[in-house]
């Protein structure tokens, strides 16, 4: 046993799935950050399995993962996954082999996407120049029906007459779980104040139950501040007064399209974490910064694993180590501050760079 490890030790087994382009890059560098922070801070340690499924190798084998590729998965405490998606592989079909069956079959209802602007990074928005304490959101997306249900079919495919349905799917069940997991996020946060997106306008059947349910579920938390958006005036909102949101509550494909725009109105989708979660803890929680593989940078060294380390950071949290979560944000936040930061953030940095800066900045923060 290394010198630095205790033998009192809780390790915890992760199950590591980096994907293609990018999320090889980043996964290797979140496995790099998180097993510095555990031989730097002593107590836990990680063991990660590494599964290598991904579009390169369907192409190869013609699977994704095994038949048994769930069950496997469901033996860890977490999952770190980089990004699935290649230009040789039609996207729906790698999005629903790898990313969107873990997502449902392990329960993970809830996906949370934090925002803010870190140190030492700029928005582009004029309106938070002032003070970065100005966009600072969680966003709660559903993440397991709604518009990502796959119902649907297509006849008549090879005619022109072919048709095709994508049926969204709202159940009771499904909103009113996610709308309490919402109403926590915002009582745990100072601000107490949650709003609601929706498109009740002209969807008039899903989206109203989802309102009806919202407003059923508010009644029990008197203490927050509510407030209900269309989906198309959010996106003005976001853009000309971040500091009037907090916590944001959105349909699985609302909240996928407004967790990009809220990503780059805090300086890069590069930064931005996302937490697949079953608040069971029945099965383990997904942890993967919000990007994809980005095929245009791929190979070339340069891709942000900042959102990477935040995500790690969130898994870290929900694994139970407070200290070390909150250590990683430190680390991360002192490299951004101190300007060490990729092309995207306006730096100069590759990824390599950036991952080594935040390793020497946890051993600078934990090492007595
Ligand atoms: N959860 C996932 O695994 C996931 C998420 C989004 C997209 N995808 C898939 O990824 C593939 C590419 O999708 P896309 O191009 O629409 O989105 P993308 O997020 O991969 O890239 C969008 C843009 O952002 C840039 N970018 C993304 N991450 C970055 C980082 N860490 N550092 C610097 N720049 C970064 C890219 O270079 C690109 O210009 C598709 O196959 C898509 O289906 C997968
Ligand atoms: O959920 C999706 O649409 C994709 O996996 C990706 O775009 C994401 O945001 O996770
Ligand atoms: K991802
Ligand atoms: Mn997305």
């Amino acid at each position: 046993m290394p010198s630095h490890i205790h033998s009192t030790s809780r390790i915890y087994n992760i199950a590591s799935i980096p994907g293609d382009g990018i999320g090889v890059d980043i996964t290797e560098a979140a496995v790099q950050v998180l097993t510095t922070l555990s031989n730097t801070l002593g107590g836990f340690e990680f063991e990660f399995k590494t599964f290598d499924w991904s579009s390169k190798k369907y192409l190869e084998r013609g699977w994704y993962m095994e038949d048994d590729g769930l069950e496997q998965l469901k033996k860890y405490d977490a999952i770190y996954f980089g990004a699935v998606g290649w230009p040789d592989v039609p996207d729906h079909i790698s999005l629903w082999s790898l990313i969107l069956p873990i997502r449902k079959a392990l329960n993970q209802y809830v996906n949370v996407r934090p925002t803010r602007i870190l140190e030492g990074t700029k928005s582009p928005l004029a309106a938070v120049q002032a003070s970065p304490s100005d966009l600072n959101w969680v966003i709660v997306r559903e993440n397991s029906e709604g518009e990502y249900s796959g119902q649907g079919g297509t006849s008549h495919e090879h005619s022109e007459h072919a048709i095709a349905t994508e049926v969204s799917i709202f159940t009771q069940v499904g909103i009113e779980r996610i709308m309490r997991f919402a109403f926590e996020t915002a009582k745990s946060r100072p601000r107490k104040k949650l709003t609601m997106v929706t498109k009740s306008n002209a969807q008039r059947h899903g989206m109203v139950l989802w309102d009806k349910i919202f407003y059923k579920v508010a009644k029990e938390y008197p203490d927050i501040e509510i407030d209900k958006m269309l989906v198309d005036a959010m996106t003005v909102r976001m853009v000309y007064n971040p500091k009037s949101l907090d916590t944001i509550v959105a349909t699985n494909l609302h909240a996928d399209i407004l967790s990009d725009l809220a990503a780059a109105l805090s300086g890069s989708i590069g930064i931005a974490p996302s937490s697949n979660l079953d608040p069971t803890r029945k099965n383990p929680s997904m942890f993967e910064p919000i990007h994809g593989s980005a095929p245009d940078i791929a190979g070339k060294g340069i891709a942000n694993p900042v959102g990477a380390f935040w995500s790690a950071a969130e898994m870290v949290r929900w694994l139970g180590q407070e200290k070390a979560a909150d250590g990683l944000m430190k680390a991360i936040e002192n490299v951004t501050a101190a300007g060490v930061k990729t092309r995207d953030l306006g730096g100069d940095k590759n990824t390599v760079e950036v991952t080594l800066a935040v390793c020497a900045e946890i051993e600078k923060l934990f090492k007595q």
